[in-house]
């Protein structure tokens, strides 16, 4: 398979703490991958290994060829990340916002100015230019943070929660954009606690105390256990990992 992102076995502790338990995944190239899970089960600590941004405790993992440990700076210019807090400058204007991106990611003159024009209107900030991103609500600002992390044409983008308190019509919004960037060929992977947005990726994961417990097509794990949607699934699973509730004897067929 020609993967975008891959992953063998990474594992994260904080101390005595395992956040993260030999997670290892493949994220083909050009692929919506949803990463879901509960609260605390290790999704933004596994995506901040994949990005470079911390060192794995073991396992290894590349991110379009690049590793995870030695090549991390490399990774960062390579890819996307938007993180849950969005990480604008809210006394900064959009235009401001922008050219500081811009800055950090080297683009220069006419370069920078054109990148600049077609990510305004792709985000829909046409006229909002001289707007301080802290006066934008939730919506914009996330499709500001999001023309942020596009600026330098990365071949991969990681959100970590990128719809967390938006409004459904910016979300759905949102979601638009980054499906027509997957036909573009943008590998994405997205973590998410919307099952609604889970359901059109391409593929998912379930993790749960820090373990991968299945993968695969949303089709496929609905089927595999017998569930009409992932909602129902995801419930099941985090049943059958605490010993409680109902379960059934097809969700063995697709935890890992
Ligand atoms: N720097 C850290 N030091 C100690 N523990 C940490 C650190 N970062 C994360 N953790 C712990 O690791 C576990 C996994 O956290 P993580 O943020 O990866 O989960 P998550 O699935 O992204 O959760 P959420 O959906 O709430 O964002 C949590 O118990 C968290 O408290």
């Amino acid at each position: 398979m020609n993967a975008a992102i891959s992953c063998k076995d990474l594992t994260k502790k904080f101390g005595s703490f395992t956040a993260v338990n030999q997670i290892s995944m493949e994220i083909p190239k050009g692929s919506i991958y949803g990463f879901l899970g509960p609260n605390g089960s290790g999704k933004s600590t596994t995506i901040r290994m994949l990005c470079g941004l911390i060192t794995p405790t073991s396992g290894t993992g590349t991110v379009l060829g690049y590793d995870i440990v030695k090549d991390a700076e490399k990774i960062k210019q390579r890819i996307g990340y938007m993180s849950q807090k969005f990480s604008l400058y809210e006394e900064l204007t959009v235009d401001e916002n922008l050219d500081f991106y811009a800055g950090i990611y080297g683009l220069k003159g006419n370069t920078a100015k054109e990148r600049k024009k077609e990510l305004i209107e792709m985000a829909g900030l046409t006229g909002r230019e001289k707007q301080r991103a802290g006066t934008l609500s939730g919506g914009w600002k996330q499709r500001l943070a999001l023309a942020c992390a596009l600026l330098h044409q990365p071949e991969v983008l990681i959100l970590d929660e990128p719809t967390a308190g938006v409004d459904p019509v910016s979300r759905r919004i949102f979601w638009n954009v980054i499906r027509d960037l997957a036909k573009q060929g943008m590998t994405v992977l997205v973590s998410t606690h919307y099952m609604d947005e889970a359901e059109t990726c391409d593929f998912v994961t379930f993790i749960y105390n820090g373990k991968l417990l299945a993968k695969g097509t949303p089709e496929e794990l609905k089927q595999q256990a017998e569930q009409q949607s992932l909602e129902d699934l995801f419930i099941l699973y985090v049943n059958a990992q605490n010993g409680k509730g109902e379960t059934n004897n097809a969700i063995d067929k697709t935890v890992i």
